[in-house]
């Protein structure tokens, strides 16, 4: 007989309640996410999705409730948590003052990584050419790339990404796409903020999280 094997919640949010400036972000909110789980936090501009997305990375803390790492509040189990969670923000750590290589090289040694070819990797993500390029003189697109080129060299089980597509051409989209889907089936989640439609992942994988704000 086949066993089915259920798939391990990585993520949980229990009672999160956000406030800024008076302002009720999302309240009492709650999810698990599993492996295997893409999922989109929707909303409109100013919502609260960077927000949320700090919190589940433990960057700010919400004003009442807890973010799980399986089953355990994150303040109790950081680094492991941390092993396994791969932040990209906004800013998402590229310097302008480096290159391509030396972002990447620096981005992936301080996450312990040491056997890797930088160089392979930008490949990957389009920059074959400007690895010597400072990051400072790349096009948005590019510096984008740079800052994602990590997520081809990771083993972290959680990627929490703030809005990757921002300036990403459609088949740079695509790509990134088709990098989710095949993380997702190793076994890891995806949780991303993006106003951008995906048409490689499906709405029947995609999860979706609306925020919609209100006033208290
Ligand atoms: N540290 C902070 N202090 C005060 N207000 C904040 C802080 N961080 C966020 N806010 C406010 O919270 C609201 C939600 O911000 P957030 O960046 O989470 O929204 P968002 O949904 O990601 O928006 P966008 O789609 O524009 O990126 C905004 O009105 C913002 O000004």
């Amino acid at each position: 007989m086949v066993k089915e094997s259920k798939a391990t919640t990585l993520v949980s949010a229990n009672n999160l309640t956000c406030i800024r400036e008076e302002r009720i972000l999302f309240d009492e909110l709650s999810f698990d996410i599993t492996e295997g789980e893409i999922v989109q936090i929707e909303g409109p501009n100013g919502a609260g999705k960077t927000s949320l997305l700090r919190i589940i990375a433990g960057l700010s803390r919400p004003y009442a409730g807890q973010i799980n790492f399986k089953g355990e509040d994150i303040n109790r189990c950081r680094d492991e948590y941390n092993d396994e969670l791969l932040y990209l923000g906004h800013l998402a750590g590229v310097k302008s003052e480096l290159t391509a290589e030396e972002n990447l090289n620096f981005n992936l040694r301080i996450s312990g990584y040491d056997d890797f070819d930088a160089r392979q990797i930008l490949a990957k993500v389009n920059l074959s050419g400007f690895e010597e390029a400072l990051a400072g003189h790349l096009s948005a697109g590019q510096h984008r790339r740079t800052a994602l080129a990590r997520l081809w060299h990771t083993n972290c089980k959680i990627w929490l990404l703030d809005e990757p597509f921002t300036a990403i051409d459609k088949k740079g989209v695509e790509e990134l796409e088709h990098l989710f889907l095949a993380h997702a089936k190793r076994g890891g989640c995806v949780i991303l903020t993006t106003h951008q439609d995906m048409g490689v992942i499906g709405d029947d994988i995609l999860r979706k999280i609306r925020l919609d704000y209100r006033f208290v």
